[in-house]
């Protein structure tokens, strides 16, 4: 039997809980899915039960928890953090036991569940790797058309260059390389990889990191047998032609690698984690919440998150 997809709930005062239902009406034929949260948080006239009741195909499977307010579309109340939280680490607890295949992610409010909760974590990345015992992870967004994993991540951009060491850059691309091998059948992943300065440095002109590091790095990755380009000029390792070079494409900070594929797919892009014992995806937007309610939000990259979390559970388990 195919076993469900867990849904946390994320954000009640986004797009989450729409989107989760919309998106389970286009795949309940083909993957099965248990939501985690606040029934009450659902679109009115949503056909749900509680899990186990009814047709997973012509119910919307719940795993109810009470989070104590109301859900008021845009407007993020604190009371519901530490059941936001508490959904994404139940969905955890559901696919290490085996009764989930894979974990979805609704997106969160991070200053909310920080606010709210003392959240010790900027993202579900972090506090998914806290949960499998801090392992290391890496993030990556994938569409169609290309695959990117920013070196760091939720960090201010000032703290770039002291966080991106040697070791965070290798153990990212060792993460990444193994990942493509076992989850997405790449035998040997062509890994590109971004400068950090303009002109990936202009030899040592307009900075001094991809000599003294990155370069390096990629050096001694290359003597291991990976296949590796770079570092490369980040303007210029986006475009068609350069895309085809690649199965991968590694940046040194968030937007330098969100960027390009939200603008080539922001429709189609999935988040997953890589390294994680357990599958995580998660689409690739976050909780909008100027449109949240209102009954317009496009669920194409939810649906395609939870399409490619079966695809790598099946991957992994058969
Ligand atoms: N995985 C996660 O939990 C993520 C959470 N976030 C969080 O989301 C919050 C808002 O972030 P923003 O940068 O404003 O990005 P956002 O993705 O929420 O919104 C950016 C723009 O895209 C639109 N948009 C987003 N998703 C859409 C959809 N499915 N259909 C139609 N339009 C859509 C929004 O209406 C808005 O105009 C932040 O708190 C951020 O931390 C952001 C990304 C991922
Ligand atoms: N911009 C991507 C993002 O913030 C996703 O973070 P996470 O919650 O998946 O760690």
């Amino acid at each position: 039997m195919v076993k469900p997809v867990a849904i946390s709930c994320g954000e009640p005062a986004g797009i989450g809980p729409e989107i989760a239902v919309t998106a389970w009406e286009a795949v309940r034929d083909e993957c099965p899915v248990v939501w985690i949260g606040d029934p009450t948080h659902l679109p009115a006239g949503t056909p749900w039960k509680h899990a186990g009741d009814g047709d997973p195909v012509r119910h919307f499977q719940v795993i109810a928890r009470d989070l104590g307010a109301p859900r008021i579309p845009g407007v993020p109340n604190p009371m519901h953090a530490r059941g936001v939280i508490d959904a994404i680490a139940h969905g955890v607890e559901l696919v290490k036991a085996g009764e989930c295949c894979a974990l979805c992610t609704a997106p969160i409010h991070k200053a909310a569940l920080i606010d709210g909760a003392d959240f010790a974590y900027p993202g579900h990345t972090e506090y998914l790797a806290a949960l499998a015992g801090d392992v290391p992870v890496v993030m990556m967004l994938a569409c169609d058309t290309l695959r990117v994993v920013p070196a760091t991540i939720h960090i201010p951009l000032s703290a770039v260059p002291a966080q991106l060491t040697a070791a965070t850059l290798t153990d990212t691309i060792l993460v990444t390389h193994a990942a493509m091998r076992r989850d997405f059948g790449i035998a040997a992943p062509r890994i590109a990889v971004a400068g950090l300065n303009p002109h990936a440095g202009e030899d040592g002109k307009m900075g001094m990191e991809e000599i003294e590091m990155i370069a390096p790095t990629l050096d001694a990755l290359r003597a291991q047998g990976l296949h590796i380009s770079g570092p490369l000029s980040a303007d210029t390792m986006f475009h068609a032609g350069a895309r085809a070079q690649y199965d991968v494409a590694v940046c040194m900070y968030h937007d330098q690698a969100l960027i390009p594929i939200k603008t080539l797919d922001f429709a189609g892009g999935v988040n997953v984690t890589l390294g994680l014992p357990f599958v995580r995806t998660s689409p690739d937007h976050g909780t909008a919440f100027d449109i949240a309610g209102k009954g317009i939000a496009d669920a194409t990259s939810m649906i395609a998150a939870l399409r490619m979390a079966h695809k790598m559970a099946e991957a992994r388990h058969g």
